[in-house]
């Protein structure tokens, strides 16, 4: 078996779309107040979706979410030349050839997530050729199914915020993730109001549900000491990316001072990010996001070593990419949901480009053991809101 060809796209969401709201997540935007729109890196409005197809006419899927205008020439100009050709099932010398050749300027950002846009097609077409899904070809079932957490709660209105968690309360989560609106420039009032959005969803749920808080990488090691022992009263599971992902200090300083788990990665990228990020004890968490970090090769590999630590390892975002590895590894615990709703920030435009991925029941989802590879397919349902880039 042989890649014969590889298509890259740029699926651009013309339809409609969620008011953008300020406040609606702190982020590293926010340091440069009153500089324009701080949510403008909140906002991922467009996908890259790349079909590698072999020469007796198997097509695997791969994806990615940052930056697809820029990662499409990547795949197109620097990786594809490199893997036409090869046997799909040399995943790994396919990996470290498109690592090494882009190496001066792709270890980290958008060369790594164009590679694990090609890789993720790849583990696609190695399960869809043995007819098993992916997960059978990492270390198989590990769970009945897998826990998840409904993943939105954005800063908002305490008694819009307080329905939203009731929601999913009454939809069967036992988990739920909200994003703190505020940070370092909103002083003390800002504060407040981050105390206030915690509060309002730990009376609605009560003590029997895992709260999750996060803050987009918006707030200071200084902001976050001062925070931190005003939140440990609302026992939230862990705080994610509180500070920038180069400030690996600044997390090790959080961690060994914080009451409360401290989580990221989904900004890390290889396995030699995430060894810096475990000798440096920096997280409690490692949520790397598999479109991003170096495709499933890569993801695989992180789990691995975490597990040497016995650091957990619950990757950003849904999506098949991610629920596939967390299926197959033991270390891998819960899996993150993006509620299926109106497009908002982008989270959820995965739902309006593929089908096949898997809804929750009572705050689970499952896949499964029958459908070969990913289990996912380029859904035409709302194709007239996208602007496809060939
Ligand atoms: O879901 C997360 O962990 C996030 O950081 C949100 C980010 O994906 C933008 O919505
Ligand atoms: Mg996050």
């Amino acid at each position: 078996m042989k890649i014969k060809s590889i298509r890259s796209r740029v699926y651009r969401w013309t339809g409609p779309t969620a008011a953008p709201r300020s406040n609606l997540s702190a982020s590293a935007m926010d340091a440069l107040s009153g500089l324009g729109d701080s949510m403008s890196s909140f906002r991922f409005h467009e996908w890259l979706i790349c079909e590698v197809e072999t020469d007796d006419g198997i097509v695997g899927i791969g994806n990615c979410a940052l930056a697809p205008r820029i990662a499409k020439p990547i795949i197109d100009a620097y990786l594809a030349p490199l893997v036409i050709g090869c046997d799909p099932f040399d995943v790994e010398a396919i990996w470290q050839k498109m690592y090494r050749s882009t190496i001066a300027w792709g270890r980290k950002g958008i060369g790594m997530a164009a590679i694990s846009a090609i890789d993720i097609a790849l583990w696609d077409i190695m399960g869809k050729a043995v007819g098993k899904p992916v997960f059978k070809l990492l270390g198989g079932r590990t769970k009945e199914a897998i826990p998840v957490y409904a993943s939105k709660l954005y800063s908002q209105p305490l008694d819009s915020l307080a329905a939203e968690a009731k929601r999913y309360l009454d939809e069967g989560f036992t988990m739920m993730k909200l994003r703190f609106g505020w940070g370092p420039r909103d002083g003390a009032a800002g504060m407040r109001k981050n105390i206030d959005l915690i509060r309002t969803v730990r009376e609605v749920v009560g003590d029997d549900v895992d709260i999750m808080i996060e803050c987009y990488m918006g707030w200071t090691v200084d902001y976050a000491e001062r925070i931190l022992p005003r939140l440990e009263e609302f026992r939230p599971r862990w705080l994610e990316e509180p500070v920038l992902p180069d400030d690996i200090a600044g997390y090790s300083f959080l961690r060994r001072k914080s009451p409360i788990p401290i989580s990221g990665g989904e900004h890390e990228f290889t396995l030699f990010g995430f060894k810096q990020l475990l000798d440096a004890e920096a997280v409690s968490v490692i949520q790397y996001d598999t479109n991003r970090v170096g495709g499933i090769t890569a993801a695989q590999k992180i789990n691995m070593l975490a597990e040497a630590y016995q650091v957990p390892v619950i990757p950003h975002a849904g999506q098949m990419h991610n629920y596939h590895l967390t299926m197959a590894n033991l270390n891998c615990p819960i899996s993150e949901f993006f509620p299926v709703n109106e497009v908002e920030v982008g989270n959820e435009l995965f739902y309006y480009l593929f089908e096949g991925d898997p809804l929750p029941e009572r705050g689970f989802i499952n896949l499964s053991d029958d459908v070969p590879g990913l289990g996912i397919t380029l859904s035409d349902k709302h194709l007239a809101s996208f602007e496809v880039i060939e």
